[in-house]
């Protein structure tokens, strides 16, 4: 089986089994074990490219699978087509998370956040990365490389990797949020 497939399944799975009755912390426990995050996809405009491809670094000394779906130069581009990039990746199950910086963050964020399946956040400092992954469950950070240091993106994304789902009662925010979703797509 593929990994891709293997995610996807797992996911599925963890989300039914709260949604059929499992206590709060077995789901917590489960979805701990499941939130290991090894793959990351990274992306960014003309305007992250530099903090992109210094995060590229960091990530990868950190022990990270990375991929990046570019941009690969600060010729100006789109943020779009590289946004939706990111979140195809992390929907697909190629990745565990991603990360998307352009100039601001908020334009990537919208973006992702149109793709079924992508909790996106726009992430400020440590407080908001915390809270986007203990309570949001967020699987795609942006950033905006004008409002931060390189050093501090890379902090900042680094926390937001390693900063678990705290589940319980966050769990039926999630749901309806997701259900949510699947109306509008109805
Ligand atoms: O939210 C959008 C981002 O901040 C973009 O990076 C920004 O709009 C790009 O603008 P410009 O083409 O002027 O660099």
């Amino acid at each position: 089986m593929s990994e891709k497939v293997y995610s996807r399944i797992i996911h599925n799975v963890v989300s039914s089994l709260h949604t059929l009755g499992m206590s709060e912390k077995e789901t917590t426990e489960l979805v701990n074990q499941k939130d290991h995050v090894i793959r990351v996809v990274i992306g960014a405009d003309h305007g992250g490219f530099e903090a992109k491809e210094a995060l590229k670094e960091y990530l990868t000394e950190l022990g990270y699978r990375v991929y990046d779906v570019g941009t690969f130069s600060k010729e100006r581009v789109d943020y779009p087509d590289f946004a939706v990039k990111v979140a195809q990746k992390v929907v697909s199950g190629e990745c565990e998370r991603g990360i998307m910086i352009d100039a601001m963050g908020i334009g990537s964020c919208m973006v992702c956040n149109k793709v079924r399946g992508i909790r996106a956040a726009l992430c400020y400092d440590r407080r908001s990365v915390i809270n986007s992954r203990e309570h949001n469950n967020a699987n795609v950070l942006t950033l905006g490389a004008l409002a931060h240091t390189v050093d501090e993106i890379c902090e900042l994304a680094k926390l937001w990797l390693e900063t678990r789902f705290a589940g319980g009662r966050h769990w039926a925010r999630i749901n309806k949020m997701m259900a949510v979703e699947r109306r509008n797509i109805l």
